[in-house]
């Protein structure tokens, strides 16, 4: 039997020193005990900004004011089949509460949790340290593949790996090697997130400062001009 997809807001937090909030799930629930990011199922008319701001209120006694869509990634349980709608935000107030009994705490992607993280969140975590906007430096490697003209960031610990994409076709293989992002020319910008949520982070090519804000409300980061 096909299970219902659920739609689930998932946010990530980034404070100001770059670490981001992770959470454990309540008892009861499952997967109980492990962590994950904050977040929860949307409710019937909800977007997905609203339905993280109400579980972030209800869950920690934060309170978010911006965040800008990131990415969008099924993922299929024994439990249910989750569509989990990833946004992120710098812009929150509020210590962390915990109103469910739940652990949290702020980590960066090399920090370890004190218990497991959901395996989905395994890599997001490492993503979340990509920046607002990505910078292409000479210490990056290009490599030329039939496929793909993938650009691997080598930062320090070379945590995360890009590829150029043109046309959906090209993230849909972005996404199946386990890139963590795609950079795409901006005229591609709306083919690559067909459905209007990209299946990975994007940046896009050649953002002015002044556009970013605009770009990022429509789920894409910037590449310096
Ligand atoms: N909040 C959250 N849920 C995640 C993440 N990753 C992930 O696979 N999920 C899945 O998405 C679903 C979210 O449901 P939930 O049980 O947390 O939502 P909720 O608080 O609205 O639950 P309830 O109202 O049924 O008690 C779960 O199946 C959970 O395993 C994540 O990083 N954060």
């Amino acid at each position: 039997m096909t299970q219902p997809v659920v739609d689930v807001a998932v946010g990530v937090l980034i404070r100001e020193d770059g670490r981001m909030l992770l959470g454990s799930r309540p008892q009861g629930k499952p997967y109980a005990g492990y962590w994950e990011f904050p977040g929860g199922k949307m409710e019937p008319g909800e977007t997905v900004h609203d339905a993280l701001k109400r579980e972030l209120d209800e869950e920690l006694g934060i309170t978010l004011r911006r965040s800008v869509p990131w990415f969008v990634t099924e993922h299929r349980y024994e439990h249910a089949h989750v569509r989990l709608h990833f946004r992120r935000s710098k812009d929150f107030t509020g210590e962390p509460v915990a109103k469910e009994g739940q652990e949290f705490g702020y980590f960066s992607a090399s920090e370890r949790t004190p218990g497991l993280l959901l395996p989905v969140d395994l890599a997001i975590v490492a993503r979340a340290e990509l920046p607002d906007v990505f910078e292409e430096r000479a210490d990056q490697t290009v490599l030329s593949t039939a496929a793909l003209r993938a650009t691997v960031v080598r930062d320090r610990d070379a945590r995360y790996v890009g590829a150029r994409a043109e046309t959906f076709d090209d993230v849909m293989k972005a996404r199946a090697m386990d890139f963590d992002f795609v950079i795409v020319p901006k005229a591609a910008f709306e083919e690559c997130v067909r459905g209007g949520e990209a299946l990975l982070p994007v940046y896009v090519e050649g953002v002015p400062a002044a556009e970013l804000d605009r770009w990022q409300e429509a789920g894409a980061h910037g590449v310096k001009p």
